[in-house]
């Protein structure tokens, strides 16, 4: 029997680090910001369905998407950044769901679901247990803003796009404080996957 972990958290939380301590232990990660890239893709569905509604402005002089243009648009405005939901997330959860799959039929003990917007698209069916990296809003944004290069402003756009972390603190079966010293962050991943006799 595998257990799939959903881990979550808000942006600049932490969840890559403790994404890549699980990588480093072998651990399968699905991680669905490298899938949501892959998905908008040239060539892919979702990526003719964003120059329909977005036009041409959103891509690069290769045609590629202008992720820096698409975000300054959709981390401001609330309907836009539905519109593009609406485009990515189907195409996101279909390759997830395969990739899940095919590490299930592996035997896996465990799988892990790297998903930003968990709590926010209500992704829990697709877990057995969630967990959540939190980090208090003001850590959050001082990692954001010198890991993005962002001015307050442009972090704090990007922060309030999502639910509040001490709102799905709330929600997480398990919650990991990423507030200090990454090893601190570490003993506590692993505690936590014992308990659950995840490892
Ligand atoms: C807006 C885009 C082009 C910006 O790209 P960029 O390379 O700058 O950022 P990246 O994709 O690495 O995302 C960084 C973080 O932003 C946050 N974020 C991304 N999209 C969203 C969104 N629609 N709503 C709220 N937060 C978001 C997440 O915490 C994510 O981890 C891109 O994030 C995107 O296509 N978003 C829509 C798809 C999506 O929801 N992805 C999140 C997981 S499915
Ligand atoms: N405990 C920590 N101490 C110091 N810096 C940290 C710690 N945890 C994470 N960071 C740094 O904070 C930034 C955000 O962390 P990370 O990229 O892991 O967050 P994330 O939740 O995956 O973000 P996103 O949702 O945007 O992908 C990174 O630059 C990372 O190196």
């Amino acid at each position: 029997m595998s257990l799939t972990v959903g881990l979550t958290g808000g942006i600049a939380s932490g969840k890559s680090t403790v994404s890549s301590l699980l990588i480093e232990k072998g651990y399968t990660v699905i991680d669905a910001d490298i899938e949501a890239r892959l998905a908008v893709e040239k060539g892919e569905e979702a990526y003719q369905e964003i120059v329909r509604h977005f036009g041409e402005r959103v891509l690069l002089k290769d045609g590629s998407i202008d992720r820096a243009e698409l975000g300054s648009i959709i981390f401001h405005d609330e309907k836009e950044r539905k519109a593009l939901n609406s485009i990515v997330h189907p195409a996101v959860r279909k390759r997830m769901t395969a990739k899940k799959e095919q590490a299930i039929s592996r035997n896996e003990q465990m799988i892990i679901l790297d998903i930003p917007l968990l709590f926010e698209s209500k992704l829990q069916y697709m877990c057995d247990k969630t967990l959540l990296v939190y980090a208090d809003e003001g850590i959050q944004l001082q990692r954001l803003m010198q890991r993005n290069q962002l001015s307050e402003k442009e972090a704090m756009a990007r922060i309030h796009s999502q639910m509040p972390l001490r709102e799905k603190k709330a929600l997480a079966d398990a919650v990991i404080d990423n507030n200090g010293r990454i090893e601190e962050t570490e003993k506590q991943l692993w505690d936590i996957l014992r308990k659950w006799n995840a490892i």
